[in-house]
């Protein structure tokens, strides 16, 4: 899955998915957050079907999902026109089963990583021989953000200018090899199913904000650049000011949208001011800029940092926010103890209340991650008859 730093809202164009800027995500570690998806395409497959976390889904004709799978048989009849001795699997109807580990439509970009896993895994049954930013191109049509997913990394979606779309596809900016350090902090704050969905607000906002345009025509070119070249130069002071500024200026235009959509809660705005504060402390002893926040659409937190300052972040938000079910310490920060909680010296106290436990319901520690795996027969979700292998 990718989260992201610098963000796509608005769009060009509702059908194709085409967006009113440039944008950019990390995609996040699939060792702690992701989608698995299993395709299969028989010629006893009455229709298309889609089962999603045990349930099946319609597949509304016309709708996002049938274009993501229409074309995708569009690119396998292209194969089978080169080869024809290759099976005719575009004629199939095929079953799709998936399962994300993690909430769905809770504003931790499930839609991102879900139409991301679908490509890629339909792209591995038809055995087609596209890139991944070719493949980002269908991926787009699904949802726009799953654009980015197609690649690990640090992955940009230059908007283009065509009007068919040709040219609004996903490139890598760096692999997570360039810089494996940025790890990622992700305090949920609410799995609930979100108020107004990304796809009708970026709408209203398209409609009705006047600081859009400035964001779109002035803000957002500028600082892609300045982003991407911290990226490239591994400069986290500069990867941070800028991630934090396209944060609160997307919830700027959120806010501008008539009537308008607030994401955040006082949860979220404490968490602004804790990282604010942490790096205060940093600054104010000559150091620099030492964690990022970012949001969403919804409450929740994902703050950036390098590895090393992970172990003060994660007692920081313990400290104000205390957990239900200790901290699952998957990079083994903290040896047996667990984080207790705690801030670090010269920390003002007062720059947020403490919360009762469950006002942040989970803290999700992951790193930058890799791109699409394909997964051995063994994981798939398909039992022998094309049908979901369990209802969970
Ligand atoms: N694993 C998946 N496979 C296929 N489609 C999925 C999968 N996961 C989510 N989706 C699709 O994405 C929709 C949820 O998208 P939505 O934009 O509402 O939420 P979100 O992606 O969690 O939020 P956001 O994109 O704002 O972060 C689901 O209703 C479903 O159609
Ligand atoms: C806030 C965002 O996550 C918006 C994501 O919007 P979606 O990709 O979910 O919208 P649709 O293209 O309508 O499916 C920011 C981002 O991912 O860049």
């Amino acid at each position: 899955m990718g989260l992201v730093d610098y963000r796509y809202w608005g769009k060009r164009d509702t059908k194709l998915i085409l967006p009113t800027n440039s944008s950019l995500s990390v995609t996040l570690d699939q060792d702690h957050l992701r989608s698995t998806t299993t395709s299969r395409a028989d010629p006893k497959f009455e229709k298309d079907r889609l089962w999603l976390n045990g349930k099946e889904e319609d597949i509304k004709e016309g709708g996002r999902m049938a274009t993501c799978i229409r074309e995708m048989k569009r690119l396998r009849r292209e194969v089978e026109e080169k080869s024809p001795n290759e099976p005719k699997l575009s004629e199939m109807n095929v079953h799709i089963c998936s399962h994300n580990n993690f909430p769905t439509a809770a504003g931790l970009a499930s839609s991102a990583s879900g139409f991301a896993a679908l490509v890629s895994s339909l792209a591995a049954l038809y055995s087609l021989p596209a890139s991944p930013s070719t493949l980002s191109l269908i991926a787009r049509q699904g949802s726009g953000s799953a654009c980015r997913s197609l690649f690990g990394g640090f992955v940009a979606w230059e908007m283009g200018s065509k009007p068919d779309g040709s040219d609004s596809l996903a490139i890598q900016v760096a692999p997570r090899e360039h810089w494996p350090d940025i790890h990622a902090l992700i305090c949920v704050v609410s799995d609930d199913k979100k108020g107004t969905s990304s796809t009708s607000g970026m709408q209203r906002t398209v409609e009705t904000s006047t600081l859009l345009e400035k964001r779109i025509k002035v803000v957002v070119p500028e600082r892609m650049k300045v982003i991407s070249k911290a990226i490239l130069e591994k400069d986290f002071d500069t990867f941070a000011r800028v991630t934090m500024q396209d944060s609160n200026q997307f919830h700027a235009v959120a806010l501008d949208t008539d009537p308008p959509i607030f994401y955040m809660n006082d949860v979220s705005r404490s968490i602004i001011a804790l990282v604010t504060e942490y790096n205060r402390v940093s600054v104010a002893a000559g150091g620099k800029l030492k964690a990022a926040y970012t949001y969403d659409a919804g409450p929740n937190a994902v703050i950036y940092a390098p590895k090393e300052n992970l172990k003060e972040i994660v007692e920081l938000i313990v400290h104000y926010f205390p957990q239900a079910d200790g901290f699952k310490d998957a990079f083994g920060l903290f040896g047996s103890g667990g984080a207790k909680g705690k801030v670090v010296e010269g920390f003002n106290e007062g720059v947020a209340k403490k919360w009762g436990v469950g006002a942040v319901k989970g803290l999700i520690h992951t790193r930058v991650g890799d791109g699409p795996r394909v997964l051995g027969a063994e994981e798939g979700l398909l039992g022998l008859e094309g049908f979901p292998k369990t209802t969970a």
